[in-house]
């Protein structure tokens, strides 16, 4: 692959190894440090990015043709405005071409400007991924300048200065401002967002950066969804009297993060009111339970891996996007593990024994990614509909 001048390229980035990689700038100018991780998902480019678990972090798509399918406004997954604040960049092959997909409303690059992404293409993604695969996460430093003065040097010394993810309280800059009610459902092909139900039972969701689907299919499986800061403690969880609770994704370190928000998570749990935690709330359940969760060396982020559901006994395709993980021999003797990763065997679900607690490592609102576990969300809002009707 040729690579650019290095005293003319527009786009670059640097590891905090000092490895370089130049190419061509796109989306937002400037420069932006984070995490770099790789994804594998083929489709839903603009839905990876949205996602608030990402903030802080550096995308590099190992699918080589991103965004020729543009952005549209129902594909967003900011639940709220901090929310927008998602991936700090973005890493692809290929030149991102206009929009060819009758649901586009703008170009994939002017959102990444938008947004405040800082893009660049033309790099070999492949070893990329490979030099994440074989040493693990980095830290980087990406930049984008149309002029084409990159200091290669100051940027390498920014990505070796840069704080890693282990030790990161991040969810506090992507959780919503203040309280709120959720009231979009289900899409629709050609018809859009349903409207949510009147009735039906009560789902406090604990928003550290929670993805909008997550939101939509609570209200689509029959919830009425209330939506609290992820700070909020457990005066503020009751008075909204909850049937149910739900700890949310979001970016970062769980075991930091924990520190505001085990004590409203252990008082769910003692409360003995049914919760669900996803991703970063499975972790802080985790946590909340004794359990331990450790960083991986290069996580999982894509939208096609496989996790076995010992309940089912079957093998669901899903959504992934962590780069922390639950040790399932730390979990107590009153949870069991519900669904294990068959990438790695790491934890990739629970449950208790003796109260109504369950929790996936995955993302099963997909957003992107197949829909193998919208059944988490039915099974949840239906058992809350079982107890009210007991
Ligand atoms: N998607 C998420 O909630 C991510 C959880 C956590 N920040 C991790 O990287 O493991």
């Amino acid at each position: 692959m040729s690579q650019p001048d290095p005293t003319q390229a527009t786009g670059a980035i640097a590891l905090a190894d000092g490895q370089v990689f130049l190419g061509h700038g796109t989306g937002a100018s400037g420069i932006a440090i984070g995490e770099l991780c790789f994804n594998t998902a083929m489709t839903g480019h603009q839905e990876i990015l949205a996602d608030p678990s990402y903030a802080g972090q550096v995308v590099c798509f190992t699918f080589p043709h991103v965004g020729n399918v543009g952005a549209n406004a129902e594909d967003e997954e900011a639940a709220s405005e901090p929310a927008r604040k998602a991936a700090v960049g973005m890493v692809s092959r290929a030149a991102i071409t206009p929009p060819a997909n009758w649901r586009a409303e703008t170009s994939f690059e002017e959102w990444l400007r938008t947004r405040g992404i800082v893009s660049v293409t033309g790099i070999d993604t492949r070893a990329l991924t490979r030099r994440i695969r074989e040493k693990g996460m980095a830290m980087c430093a990406i930049a984008h300048d149309p002029s084409g003065n990159i200091d290669i040097e100051a940027l390498k010394a920014a990505a070796a200065a840069a704080p890693t993810m282990e030790g990161r309280e991040l969810a506090a800059d992507v959780t919503r401002e203040a309280a709120g009610e959720w009231s979009e459902g289900n899409w629709v092909l050609g018809e859009g967002y349903a409207a949510g139900p009147e009735d039906g039972p009560r789902v406090v969701v604990l928003d550290y950066g929670v993805k909008a689907n997550i939101l939509r299919l609570l209200t689509g499986a029959g919830a009425r969804v209330a939506v609290l800061p992820g700070k909020a403690g457990i005066d503020e969880v009751k008075a909204l009297n909850p049937d149910g609770v739900v700890f949310s994704n979001g970016p970062g370190d769980p075991a930091e993060t924990g520190k505001y928000a085990l004590p409203t998570i252990k008082a769910v749990i003692e409360a003995g009111i049914p919760a669900l935690g996803i991703c970063l709330g499975h972790q802080m359940l985790a946590l909340a339970l004794g359990a331990k969760t450790a960083k991986m060396p290069q996580g999982h982020h894509g939208a096609n891996h496989p996790v076995k559901n010992h309940e089912t006994g079957q093998v669901e395709i899903v959504s992934m996007n962590h780069g922390f993980a639950v040790d399932g021999s730390t979990l107590p003797a009153n949870a069991v593990e519900t669904h294990v990763s068959l990438f790695d065997g790491s934890n990739s679900g629970f449950k208790l024994t003796d109260k109504p607690v369950w929790a996936v490592q995955h993302h099963p609102e997909a957003s992107p990614g197949p829909q193998d576990s919208f059944g988490v969300f039915d099974r949840f809002v239906g058992a809350l509909k079982a107890k009210a009707d007991a």
